[in-house]
C-alpha cells in the first residue's frame, strides 16, 4: 500500500523567511530602515500568545521590527481604535496585525475597517476582500495564501482541479476559494449546513479542511491520491496524563494510505501562515517607499 507524502511546510516556510530576509537587507541599504509590524493582543488568550511569541520572534529573524502592543482583556473599543488609528499614522509602522478574536465588548468588523487598507498585512479589511474578489492587487489574508503557495509547489498548475474548502470564514474559508478559483479550480465550499460531506470531499483532487474539529474528516472519505491541506490547529489531550497536543481538521493516519499527499500538524500551515505575514510586511514596505518588490516572493 502507498503512503501520502508528508508536505513539509515548516521547511518551504523557513525557505520564504530567508527570502524575505534578504529582501529586507536591500529595503534597509535603500531606504536607511528596517520594514516595522505592529502586533496588537488584547486580552491573555494562551493560543494568541504562543503565535504572538513565534511572530515576533521571526520578524526580528528577519530584519524587521515588531512592535507589539498587549492591552487588557477590558480594552474598550474607542480606545483600541484609538490605537489603530496612531498606528495607521506612524510611518515607522508598515504592517498592522490586530490578533483575533477580540473580546466580546469590541466590534470586529469595525476595528478591521479601521486599519488602513495599505498596512492591512492579514487582508481582513473589506478593501482587500474586495480587492481579492475583484482580481485587483491588495493584500492577500496569510493562511489560504500559504496553501496556495504549498499547493503550487506541489502540484504546479492547478488549473481544472476539483477543490474542496471545509469552512468558510472570512479568515481561512472565504479566502481560500477565492485564490483556488483565481488558480482555475472548480471550487465548492463546503460548511456546517452541507449535505452528505463525505460525498462532497470525495469528489476533490484538492482538500483544504479549515474548520476547527479534530479529526473531522476521515481517511474513506477522500479520493485516493487526493491532496489535504490541513489548516485545523486543535489542542486535544495526549496520551500523558495532564498534557495536550495539537491534531489537524484531518484524521492524519488515516489519511496517510490513502491521499498523494499532506501537511502535518503541526509543521504544516502554521509556520507558512507567519512566513507570509513577514512576506506581506515586507511587499507593503517597499510600496509605501515606492521601492521595487524583490522577485520570488
Ligand atoms: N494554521 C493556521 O495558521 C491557522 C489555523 N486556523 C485554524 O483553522 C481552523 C478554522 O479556523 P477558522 O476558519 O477561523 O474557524 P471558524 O470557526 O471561524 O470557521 C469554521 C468553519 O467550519 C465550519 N464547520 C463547523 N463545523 C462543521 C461541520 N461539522 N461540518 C462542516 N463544516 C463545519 C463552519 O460552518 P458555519 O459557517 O456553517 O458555522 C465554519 O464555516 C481552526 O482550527 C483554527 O484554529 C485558523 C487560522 C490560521
Ligand atoms: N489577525 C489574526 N491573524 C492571524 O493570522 C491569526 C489570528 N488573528 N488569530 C489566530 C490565528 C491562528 N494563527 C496561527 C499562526 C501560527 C501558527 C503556528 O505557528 N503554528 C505552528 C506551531 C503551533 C504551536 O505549537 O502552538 C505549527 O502549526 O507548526 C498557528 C496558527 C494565526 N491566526
Ligand atoms: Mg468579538
Amino acid at each position: 500500500m502507498s503512503t501520502a507524502a508528508i508536505i513539509d511546510g515548516a521547511g518551504f516556510a523557513a525557505g520564504l523567511r530567508a527570502r524575505v530576509a534578504e529582501g529586507v537587507a536591500a529595503f534597509r541599504e535603500r531606504t536607511g530602515r528596517a520594514p516595522g509590524l505592529a502586533v496588537v493582543l488584547v486580552g491573555e488568550d494562551p493560543a494568541s500568545q504562543v503565535y504572538v511569541r513565534n511572530k515576533g520572534r521571526a520578524t526580528a529573524e528577519a530584519g524587521m521590527v515588531s512592535i507589539e502592543h498587549k492591552l487588557p482583556a477590558e480594552t474598550s473599543q474607542a480606545d483600541l481604535l484609538a490605537l489603530v488609528r496612531e498606528l495607521n499614522a506612524d510611518p515607522s509602522v508598515d504592517g498592522i496585525l490586530v490578533q483575533l478574536p477580540l473580546p466580546a465588548q469590541i466590534n470586529e468588523n469595525a476595528v478591521i475597517a479601521t486599519i488602513d487598507p495599505d498596512k492591512d498585512v492579514d487582508g481582513f479589511n473589506p478593501v482587500n476582500v474586495g480587492r481579492l474578489a475583484s482580481g485587483l492587487h491588495g493584500f492577500v489574508p496569510c493562511t489560504p495564501l500559504g496553501c496556495i503557495m504549498l499547493l503550487k509547489d506541489r502540484l504546479g498548475d492547478l488549473s481544472g482541479l476539483d477543490a474542496v474548502v471545509v469552512g468558510r470564514s472570512n479568515i481561512v474559508g472565504k479566502p481560500m476559494a477565492q485564490l483556488l478559483l483565481k488558480e482555475n479550480c472548480t471550487v465548492t465550499i463546503a460548511h456546517s449546513r452541507t449535505r452528505d460531506l463525505p460525498a462532497i470531499v470525495g469528489r476533490a483532487d484538492i482538500v483544504v479542511a479549515a474548520v476547527g474539529r479534530p479529526r473531522m474528516i476521515r481517511g474513506d472519505w477522500l479520493k485516493p491520491g487526493a491532496t489535504v491541506i490541513d489548516v485545523g490547529i486543535n489542542r486535544v489531550p495526549a496520551d500523558e496524563p495532564g498534557k495536550t497536543r495539537l491534531v489537524g481538521d484531518v484524521a492524519f493516519d488515516e489519511a496517510l494510505p490513502v491521499a498523494a499527499a499532506i501537511t502535518p500538524v503541526p509543521k504544516g500551515v502554521g509556520p507558512m501562515t507567519i512566513a507570509v505575514l513577514l512576506r506581506n510586511t515586507l511587499v507593503s514596505a517597499c510600496r509605501r517607499e515606492r521601492v521595487p518588490v524583490p522577485e520570488g516572493l
